[in-house]
């Protein structure tokens, strides 16, 4: 078992990373004194696969758990998804000391975590992520959101759990383009700083896809330490946690752009690495054995590195509403090399005229 911790003004906490650790969900809950009613959120796949067992551990410790279930995918992380949810609160009676527990992949943890924050303006959130994307990045650092058609996770909160239990047996189910998706996450923290832990996943890329339980295991531990020392130096995203946010302006462009449907985040996210890496090298900022590395192992693990079927266009409308934008000037996540990025605010429009080209032609 390993632990990480997230330590924080307004309260830290634990995040758990074992094989079985759902089975020890009520155990872990009942050590942080909450009240004895809860909702489970989770869509309709995980609440096949484990929503019974989430209840019984929960039933064990005492906490009685009404289940929400909606239905899986990023259509979900509506307004009229939130609504829902509020109604199922209110239905099953949970007051100010009701946890609200998130037990599935992003979108089930970042539509909760979002009820979990206005609900009677805010009640205890937990999150027990079932994807790799959710274990390595969504379930831990607070942001919460839904959708806008306008965009990405443009309705949101900073609004962090109380707990984190990742159990990494449950990656055994996990589709292969779900596991694909969580490495592209993964690949970020390697390219954001940590240079050896990225040459260690493109050497154990074998064992990776093959999903051994202990390399797994190590991925979920180390990408958690990396966001986690981010989190506590910039909580609210004043600067240092954009860093977190490498390949996501192109990536989040290409998702909204092709309607959600197209690309899982993970992929979205890939392309937009490697076109912040394509950016990158263009002005001179890293080398082009940089850009190649990235797209070796983004390969290695099925990832994609063009947007097919996206127009230039399209994307760049998309850019201009990243959340990382200050006055119209979109603050770009651009790496030196393998290891250490830069946030930078001075890209001229033309080089990001030839990455789009590039990475859609
Ligand atoms: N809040 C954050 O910091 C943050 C970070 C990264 C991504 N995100 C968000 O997370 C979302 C993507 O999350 P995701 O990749 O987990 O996708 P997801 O939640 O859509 O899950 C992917 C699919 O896997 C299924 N699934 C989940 N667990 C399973 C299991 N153990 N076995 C079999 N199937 C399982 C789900 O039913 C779904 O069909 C996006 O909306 C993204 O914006 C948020
Ligand atoms: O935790 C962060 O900070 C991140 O940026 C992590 C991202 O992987 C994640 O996709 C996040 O939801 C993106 O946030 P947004 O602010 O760009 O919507
Ligand atoms: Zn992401």
């Amino acid at each position: 078992m390993a632990e990480v911790n997230v330590n924080l003004p307004g309260g830290g906490y634990a995040i758990y990373i074992e094989p079985g650790g759902l089975d020890l969900l009520g155990e872990r809950i009942s050590r942080l004194n909450l009240g004895d009613r809860a909702l489970v959120v989770t869509d309709a796949v995980v609440a096949d696969l484990y929503g019974e067992r989430a209840l019984a551990a929960l039933r064990r410790a005492g906490v009685r758990a009404g289940l929400a279930v909606i239905p899986p995918g990023e259509e979900s992380k509506s307004l009229a998804a939130a609504e829902g949810l509020y109604t199922q609160a209110i239905e099953g009676g949970l007051d100010r000391r009701s946890p609200i527990i998130a037990v599935g992949g992003g979108v089930v943890g970042d539509l909760a975590g979002f009820v979990a924050a206005t609900y009677l303006r805010g009640v205890p959130f937990i999150q027990v992520p079932t994807t790799l994307l959710a274990q390595v990045d969504s379930s831990v650092g607070g942001k919460v959101a839904v959708n806008h058609p306008a965009g990405k996770n443009l309705i949101g909160a900073f609004y962090q759990p109380r707990l984190v239990v990742a159990d990494v047996a449950v990656l055994a189910t996990l589709p292969a383009r779900e596991l694909a998706s969580g490495l592209a996450e993964v690949v970020k923290y390697g390219v954001i700083a940590d240079a050896a832990f990225f040459a260690w996943l493109g050497a154990n890329s074998e064992a990776i896809l093959a999903r051994d339980a202990g390399v797994l295991g190590e991925i979920v531990r180390r990408s958690c330490e990396i966001k986690a020392a981010v989190v506590e130096q910039d909580e609210k995203e004043s600067h240092l946690r954009m860093i977190l946010n490498f390949g996501h302006t192109i990536g989040h462009a290409v998702e909204a752009a092709t309607g959600f449907a197209r690309y899982t985040h993970g992929e979205g996210v890939a392309i937009g690495m490697y076109g912040a890496a394509l950016l990158a090298s263009l002005l001179g900022r890293c080398g082009r054995e940089t850009v190649e590395n990235v797209a070796a192992l983004l390969g290695r693990f099925g990832l994609p590195t063009a947007a097919r079927g996206c127009r230039a266009e399209d994307l760049t409308a998309y850019l201009a509403r990243d959340k990382k934008s200050i006055g119209g000037v979109v603050n770009w996540v651009l790496p030196d090399g393998i290891g250490r990025v830069t946030i930078c605010g001075d890209v001229p429009d033309e080089a990001v005229r030839q990455v789009l080209a590039a990475i859609t032609g």
